[in-house]
């Protein structure tokens, strides 16, 4: 056993479009225990969001290993690895985590159902996260009806809701005011305390990273300590 939850060794990431080489990851490495917060920054194309994907399981690696309690998610098959991502990573990217084909409540309810939770069970967590996140009277809105700052803290909502042992969130704070700010990091830190999960957020946001135990930062594709 590790005290990691998440291990990531030696990560590179080569982008290819036709015959254009860009290399986002240098052998990066990163490790998460279980109830850190760690927050990383880092110059605009420094690789950021290319190693969220990776450690989200959204994206293969060129090279490297990335471990989820012992597991190494590079290795799976595409089914077991979404299935590594429902049961233990919840995820916000920058933009498009929610289903567009179901309202906001819909989308919170979603990996509460495919995880087998009973309708009461989900019916009073989606309540929960739908007040705590401040749109109790958007429950019912579709996705592309919402304002970026809405989709957001429905998007941090669903990530929450499963009580992840993982969470990565890119930017979740990226278009709200610091109201919104406030309540989004707050739901960040109950997840911590509470259920232990281990967060890694990307951002430009001082606030968030204020939040955060550990700061890391990203440069030219490789990880450093702040
Ligand atoms: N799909 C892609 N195809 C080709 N190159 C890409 C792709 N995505 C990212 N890149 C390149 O990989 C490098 C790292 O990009 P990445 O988005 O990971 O950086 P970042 O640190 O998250 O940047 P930002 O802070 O601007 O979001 C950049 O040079 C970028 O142009």
């Amino acid at each position: 056993m590790t005290e990691f939850l998440v291990e990531a060794t030696g990560l590179y990431h080569i982008y290819r479009e036709r015959d254009v080489e860009t290399v986002a990851l240098r052998g990066a490495r990163l490790a998460l225990r279980p109830g850190s917060w760690t927050s990383l920054t880092g110059p605009s194309g420094s690789g950021k969001s290319t190693l969220l994907q990776i450690l989200a399981g959204l994206l293969t690696p060129t090279a490297g290993a990335v471990l989820v309690d012992g597991d190494d998610m590079t290795r799976m098959t595409p089914d077991e690895r979404a299935r590594c991502r429902r049961r233990r990573i919840g995820v916000v990217l920058q933009r498009d985590n929610l289903h567009p084909g179901l309202d906001v409540a819909g989308n919170i309810a979603l990996p509460l159902r495919l995880d087998g939770q009973p309708a009461g069970a989900i019916r009073d967590r989606v309540g929960t996260l739908l007040d705590e996140v401040g749109l109790a009277d958007r429950r019912h809105r579709w996705p592309a009806r919402l304002s970026g700052g809405e989709a957001q803290r429905a998007a941090v909502a669903v990530a929450v809701a499963a009580r992840p042992a993982v969470l990565l969130a890119d930017e979740p704070t990226g278009e709200l005011d610091e109201r919104s700010t406030s309540a989004v990091l707050d739901l960040l830190e109950a997840a911590r305390a509470a259920h232990g999960t281990a967060i890694l957020t990307v951002t430009h946001n001082p606030a968030v990273a204020e939040r955060a135990g550990r700061s890391l930062v990203m440069r030219d594709g490789v990880i450093g300590d702040d």
